[in-house]
């Protein structure tokens, strides 16, 4: 049976890196980084992220804020609020809870977030900085997946990853990722054809599709690494994207859901927040 890797006891690891960064920004500036979510309407799954992060923050010490605002609210409003956290020097990382209403266009949002507070890493300034192997803020999801990798001892470098999702915010980033860590990458997607026979050349294998149990024992090789980047709702229930049941049986190490990748993504955001404020404090 596999390994099963705790997310929550590595992200309690990344905490205690954060604390020190922490300590860090307070000897050298004397701030303490402050970090604001926008969250548009009324969605419960949405309240449950945002209370999690607002918790980690203040366990931490990093001042945390949640705006919200009226489901109807048009784009130029969220905007204008946009506007004034670029300008607030107390607010070093701006966070906007997606999925937004239809009505607004997300993109158009996320590209006002100034880049140096963006610590979801999604404004296409950061977006291109880590497809070309410079500084940036990273996507917090599939960075916390590679700092997790690392953390448990797991190589990464000259092994074939294969990531299923193309995503802008996990699978696209995390390819990304693994490519400049030396592993030689795969994304497949929903028009790859034969996809159980790509995904079972893989060592680390991603999931990140958004269906519950898609990866099934057949698709995976004996002794492959699998991290399920998967959250979803089955009645009262979280799943992940892998049948971790069968899939445990075959792999040499799995993530949970929950207890897994979720953990690391919010540990990770603490992380981009403290980055977030040093990159505003030493230019
Ligand atoms: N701009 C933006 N950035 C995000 O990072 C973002 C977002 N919008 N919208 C929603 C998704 C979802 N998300 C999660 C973070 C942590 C857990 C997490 O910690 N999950 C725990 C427990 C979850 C539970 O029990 O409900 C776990 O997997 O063990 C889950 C989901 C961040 N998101």
């Amino acid at each position: 049976m596999a390994r099963i890797i705790d997310g929550n006891a590595v992200a309690a690891r990344i905490r205690e890196e954060v604390k020190a960064g922490l300590a860090g920004l307070k000897a050298d500036f004397g701030v303490t980084p402050g970090l604001t979510v926008v969250i548009v309407g009324e969605d419960p799954a949405s309240k449950v992220y945002v209370s999690r992060k607002h918790k980690a923050c203040e366990e931490l010490g990093i001042k945390s804020a949640v705006i919200r605002l009226p489901a109807d609210i048009d784009e130029e409003a969220l905007g204008a609020a946009v506007d004034s956290l670029n300008d607030d020097p107390a607010v070093h990382g701006i966070l906007v809870q997606l999925p937004l209403p239809k009505h607004i266009d997300a993109e158009k949002v996320l590209d006002r977030i100034r880049p140096d507070k963006d610590v979801d890493g999604f404004h296409p300034l950061n977006v291109g900085r880590l497809a070309i192997g410079r500084e940036a803020l990273v996507p917090c999801t599939p960075h916390g997946v590679i700092r997790m990798l690392e953390l448990e001892g797991i190589q990464i470098a000259g092994k074939r990853a294969v990531v299923i999702g193309r995503s802008n915010i996990v699978g696209k980033p995390m390819a990304n990722l693994l490519l400049a860590r030396n592993a030689t990458v795969t994304v497949c997607h929903s028009r790859t054809p034969d996809l159980p026979a790509v995904t079972r050349q893989a060592e680390i294998l991603v999931a990140a599709i958004g269906k519950p149990g898609f990866v099934t024992a057949d698709m995976v090789a004996p002794g492959a690494v699998v991290i399920d980047v998967g959250i979803n709702r089955v009645g009262d229930k979280l799943v992940g994207d892998v049948d971790f049941e069968r899939v445990k049986e075959v792999a040499a190490a799995i993530t949970p859901v929950p207890g897994g990748v979720g953990p690391l993504t919010i540990a990770m955001l603490l992380h981009n927040t403290v980055k977030a404020a040093r990159l505003q404090l030493t230019k």
